[in-house]
């Protein structure tokens, strides 16, 4: 029952997986009408968003609200941009971007990191948030894991892992070998793979398991309080999570852009963090989607 009211097949695309260009999003300066999905956006009310059921980036709650992070700041500034209605449609974190492409919905508000590869396929908004990665392990920590290297290093040590997520390409980056991997299609499957004994860690961002670990009420795990932090190329790796559009929203991205700098300013953005257990320190600061594209 997850608003699935957005499947129309993607008519205009024939399978190359070219859309067409948007050439009039900046077309002679200044007082053109939006064009593109904003506009369209703009004229219904409403906007589709792909999501993870990843708590607390954006997830249905309870009651079945889709909220979290990256849910409730969209919210804001979709409203201040005309848009009042957001439609949610649940998909496997590892098919967000490609169910962008298909225009299965229009955005992705998944609190997904920035980086060079995903910023070939997909349009970033500045970031909202900066996290790092945690692991949860069993009570008393039997295998003493307390960074990826220790995982690396013990060649029984399993670890699970959601399917696309960063954190795979950290793990690989640590030296672990596939057969230490259990893939999962989500952070529900990470947690039951750990209590069933199919893994000796879970990990994924420190919010992300928190929250797993704060739902399960299992005091036959816990978190490693003195995880060290991934290395990437001798790099401590940060995250830094935002909302993604198709290539061709550029003014969809910059009119998004635009609200969110003004709530990073007036202190409302920490404000919408903070009910989703983050604090001063996970602010992005200036840090922007063009510097990360980067890398
Ligand atoms: C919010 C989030 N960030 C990471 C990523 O972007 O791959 C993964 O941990 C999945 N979820």
């Amino acid at each position: 029952a997850c608003g699935q009211n957005n499947n129309t097949p993607d008519a205009g695309n024939n399978g190359n997986g070219s859309v067409p260009a948007n050439n009039n999003a900046n077309a002679s300066g200044g007082n053109s009408e939006a064009t593109g999905t904003l506009a369209d956006a703009q004229k219904k009310g409403s906007v589709t968003i792909g999501f993870a059921n990843e708590n607390p980036y954006a997830y249905k709650d309870a009651d079945g609200k889709l909220t979290g992070e990256a849910v409730e700041i969209a919210r804001v500034i979709l409203e201040r941009l005309g848009i009042k209605e957001m439609k949610g449609e649940l998909t496997e974190f590892t098919s967000l971007i490609a169910g962008l492409q298909a225009k299965r919905f229009d955005m992705i508000t998944a609190g997904m990191f920035i980086n060079p590869k995903r910023c070939e396929a997909v349009l970033f908004a500045n970031p909202e948030y900066s996290i790092g990665a945690a692991i949860a392990v069993k009570q008393g920590n039997p295998l003493k894991l307390t960074s990826y290297k220790s995982i690396a290093d013990n060649a029984k040590a399993k670890v699970a892992v959601m399917a696309g997520a960063v954190e795979l390409d950290y793990l690989k980056a640590s030296g672990i070998p596939d057969n230490q991997m259990i893939i999962v299609p989500d952070q529900d499957a990470a947690i039951s793979a750990l209590q069933s004994g199919r893994v000796d860690a879970m990990t994924m961002t420190g919010p992300a398991l928190q929250s797993r670990l704060d739902s399960a009420k299992d005091s036959n795990l816990e978190r490693v309080m003195d995880f060290e932090q991934p290395l990437v190329d001798g790099k401590e790796v940060t995250g830094y999570g935002a909302t993604a559009f198709r290539p061709d929203d550029t003014s969809f991205q910059e009119a998004y852009n635009a609200e969110l700098e003004k709530m990073k300013e007036s202190g409302e953005l920490l404000e919408i963090l903070k009910q989703f257990g983050f604090t001063e320190q996970e602010l992005p600061g200036d840090m922007t989607s063009s510097q990360l594209c980067e890398g």
